[in-house]
């Protein structure tokens, strides 16, 4: 049940640590976007259970839900734990915490993966691999039981390829055939496709698996996705795209704007927000707003 309060306005910064910010603090919020990729990702992790093998994301939301179970594990809150990391950098991230890994070959059933993605429509498809590492995401988060997606509401689009780039992963030979091949078919959708290069555009940009991106930037709507995907998937050249269609089980969104919700204790919500019904886990310990 909602309490009725005014919007939060101003500067002082979240302490979702120390969980110093109480609901009746008078203090006014400002939450930056990573805070609330923070809260996001905290949030998930309370669906994290000992024994569990886990698919670790890869991003600057997953970052920190990495962060939070190596937190979980030195405390002794979660025990035997084994991480699959969806990129080489989640992997690093996760040796240098210390959290045990593993792979899909030992471990072909994943429990639960935590990712964030690029966008999130009001089906829930995604849009991954913004970050590159969209093949091992969609490899690990196909296997598992339950996929909790964590966003910011910047996140949230009306349609597939709304916000930006939608990535697809080529093999390096003759990549440009591929690129024009993958443009063509976006064509109706005024669909520009370029490589993805690193360091200002010197170098390509190179995958975890040795190959190149294309992104597909769309002027319109794409129209049935699934349609789409089994459009690129039919290219040869394509090795996989970055739409997760009917993939996420649960999507937690952290949101600035709305009302303040009953305190101390857990919420489930499921509600509609600009034409979305999204699951929200709200903790007022975390000061998480929704509307
Ligand atoms: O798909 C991804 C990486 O391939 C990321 O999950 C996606 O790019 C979101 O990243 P961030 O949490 O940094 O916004």
């Amino acid at each position: 049940m909602a309490i009725p309060c005014p919007p939060f306005i101003g500067s002082e910064k979240l302490s979702i640590e120390s969980g110093a910010m109480s609901p009746s603090s008078p203090s006014p919020l400002i939450l930056t976007q990573d805070e609330l990729k923070k809260i996001a990702a905290y949030k998930a992790v309370e669906f994290v259970q000992s024994g569990m093998v886990l698919g670790l994301g890869t991003g600057s939301t997953a970052k920190h839900a990495v962060d939070r179970i190596a937190d979980l594990l030195h405390q002794g809150k979660l025990k035997n734990i084994v991480g699959i990391p969806t990129s080489t950098k989640t992997h690093k991230q996760a040796v240098s915490l210390g959290i045990p890994l593993s792979d899909l070959n030992s471990h072909p059933v994943v429990d639960l993966a935590i990712d964030g993605a690029d966008e999130v429509d009001s089906n829930l498809n995604l849009v991954k691999g913004r970050g590159g590492s969209l093949l091992r995401e969609k490899m690990i988060e196909s296997a598992c039981k339950k996929f909790i997606v964590i966003v910011d509401e910047s996140k949230l689009v009306a349609h597939v390829g709304a916000s930006g780039a939608m990535p697809v992963e080529v093999v390096p030979f003759c990549w440009k055939f591929t690129q024009d091949r993958l443009q063509n078919l976006f064509d109706y959708a005024g669909c520009v496709a370029k490589l993805r290069t690193d360091n200002g555009g010197e170098k390509i940009f190179v995958t975890d698996n040795g190959n190149y991106i294309v992104d597909l930037f769309f002027k319109k709507d794409i129209g049935d996705l699934k349609v789409a995907s089994d459009a690129i998937l039919r290219l040869a050249g394509v090795v996989e795209h970055g739409m997760f269609l009917d993939m996420a089980t649960t999507v937690i969104v952290a949101e600035v704007e709305g009302s303040l919700l009953n305190c101390g204790s857990e919420f489930y919500q499921e509600r509609r927000f600009r034409g979305f019904r999204i699951t929200s886990y709200v903790n007022c310990d975390l000061q998480l707003f929704s509307i």
